[in-house]
């Protein structure tokens, strides 16, 4: 028998957060212990979701919550500066972030990793939890080694705060490892407009689509002469992501230090 992972999830009224309350309620050895609601009136969480068995507490403040309950893992599931904040607050009271929520500086990543190693405590920052995304991603830097020329196209929802998506930002990270760096298009090209060519990750472009009906999608496109290499994901609905946010919370209790993206931990 595995031991009980009590949790609390930040942003549980979310498009994310409503999908990890249900994951972690239906999931046997995960116990969630509280919530943090910032904007809630005095609910209950059998108020926000009717099925709820368990009896969790709803906090509005994170301080409060970790002065007052024994927690193992915070999932944050939030906007980028609370996520931060969220982040390290957990830390500092020797809980393991499991955190979804992207828009993170590298500044605020860098000194989350100093806290998480002063700390020796496990916290994982995963840009996108789905696994065709992670897949889609370790391809894309596998093709850049022999396609330079690439440019990453990320479609989503209109409702979202960050721009370019944290998968985006992932995928130009991971690419730039295995890429000749170089800047693409013609030397003298000029935008008419501006933003028409994207934004510059070291020569390459990002380009982020927001419209309603999206959820969550990305595709990679590589050129050469005479052919093109499409690498596409897509995730149809926030389901999707919930086996990554499991896997990580079962792993984050064996590590002792920031682990930034899911396919450091998937075997
Ligand atoms: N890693 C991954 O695989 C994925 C990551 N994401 C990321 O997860 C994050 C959440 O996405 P999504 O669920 O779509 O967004 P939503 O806007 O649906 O949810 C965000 C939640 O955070 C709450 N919130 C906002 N500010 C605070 C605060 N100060 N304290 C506590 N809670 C707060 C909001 O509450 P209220 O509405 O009441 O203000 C809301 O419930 C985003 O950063 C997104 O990019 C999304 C999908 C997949
Ligand atoms: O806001 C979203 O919806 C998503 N955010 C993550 C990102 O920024 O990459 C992951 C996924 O793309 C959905």
């Amino acid at each position: 028998m595995t031991d009980l992972i009590k949790i609390v999830i930040a942003g549980p009224r979310g498009r994310m957060g409503q999908e990890a309350v249900k994951l972690v309620e239906e999931t046997e050895n995960f116990q969630l212990v509280a919530v943090i609601d910032h904007k809630n009136n005095g609910r209950k969480l059998a108020d926000i979701f009717p099925t709820t068995q368990s009896q969790v507490k709803v906090y509005t403040d994170i301080e409060d919550c970790f002065q007052n309950e024994q927690a193992d893992v915070l999932i944050d599931l939030t906007t980028p500066e609370t996520g931060y904040l969220h982040t390290k607050t957990a830390l500092l009271h020797g809980v393991r972030p499991v955190v979804g929520t992207t828009g993170f500086t590298q500044d605020e990543l860098t000194e989350l990793k100093n806290l998480a190693e002063e700390k020796e405590l496990g916290c994982i920052i995963a840009p996108n939890f789905a696994i065709g995304a992670i897949l889609m991603m370790k391809f894309s830097q596998m093709a850049a080694k022999y396609f330079p020329d690439v440019e990453i196209m990320e479609m989503h929802h209109d409702q979202k705060l960050d721009a370019p998506s944290g998968t985006a930002v992932k995928t130009a990270e991971m690419i730039k490892e295995n890429r000749l760096s170089h800047q693409q298009g013609h030397e003298d090209e000029k935008e008419t407009i501006g933003g028409a060519r994207g934004a510059d990750y070291d020569g390459m472009r990002i380009h982020s689509v927001r419209l309603p009906g999206l959820v969550a999608h990305q595709q990679v496109l590589f050129g050469a002469e005479g052919q093109t290499l499409t690498i596409r994901h897509d995730s149809y609905n926030r389901a999707s992501f919930m086996s990554g946010v499991k896997v990580s919370v079962e792993t984050i209790m064996s590590l002792d230090t920031l682990v930034y993206g899911l396919e450091h931990i998937l075997v």
